[in-house]
């Protein structure tokens, strides 16, 4: 076997929410064995919050102390974490980060069914109108590591998991 380096690998799934992070996410995990950590689910159940955000009616994650939560588990590695923002982690917590991406009308299907209200869905249309996870990825991580797939149809989600395997496998194959 290829010498484990330091740690083990962390993936970073990111997106707009309604692409389809935790869907891929969670299937991925059980697919090659690896730890599955939603970032809001974190957040809430340790209570990471520092103050409620009147506009969107939800709490302010407190960046700081979910860092230092997650720190020791992405120091082992062996994660794939997923949340819809990604310019707040240390950029040596990720192998590769992947963007997943939606049209805007399945989208917009999506957070509707979801029960979102008309600011929640616009803003969140918006942003994926204007890449902007995608930008964030692309500015906070080497180049080479960030991958966009294309998110929109359960056929979409077979082709990005197999993707995201054969990879992993390579990586595998040479750290
Ligand atoms: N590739 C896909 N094709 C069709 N529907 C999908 C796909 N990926 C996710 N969905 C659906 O879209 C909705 C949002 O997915 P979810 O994984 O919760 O997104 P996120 O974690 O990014 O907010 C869910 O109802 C899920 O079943």
């Amino acid at each position: 076997m290829a010498s484990e380096t330091a740690r083990g690998l962390n993936i970073l799934i990111t997106g707009t929410p309604g692409t389809g992070k935790s869907t891929l996410g969670a299937e991925l995990a059980q697919r090659i064995n690896l730890r599955y950590m939603d970032v809001g689910d974190v957040a809430r159940d340790e209570q990471l919050y520092d103050g409620y955000d009147e506009e969107y009616k939800c709490p302010v994650l407190d960046e700081d102390r979910l860092i230092d939560e997650l720190d020791p588990v992405m120091i082992d590695g062996g994660n794939i974490v997923d949340y819809h923002s990604c310019d707040l982690f240390p950029e040596r917590w990720f192998d590769i980060v992947f963007v997943l991406r939606t049209d805007n009308t399945i989208l917009y299907d999506r957070l509707e069914k979801r029960g979102y209200n008309a600011k929640k869905l616009h803003d969140n249309v918006q942003c994926e109108i204007f890449q902007t996870i995608l930008e964030e990825a692309r500015g906070g991580y080497k180049h080479e590591i960030v991958h966009e797939l294309t998110n929109n149809t359960p056929e979409d989600l077979e082709d990005n998991l197999e993707k995201i395997i054969q990879w992993v496998q390579q990586w595998r194959a040479t750290h």
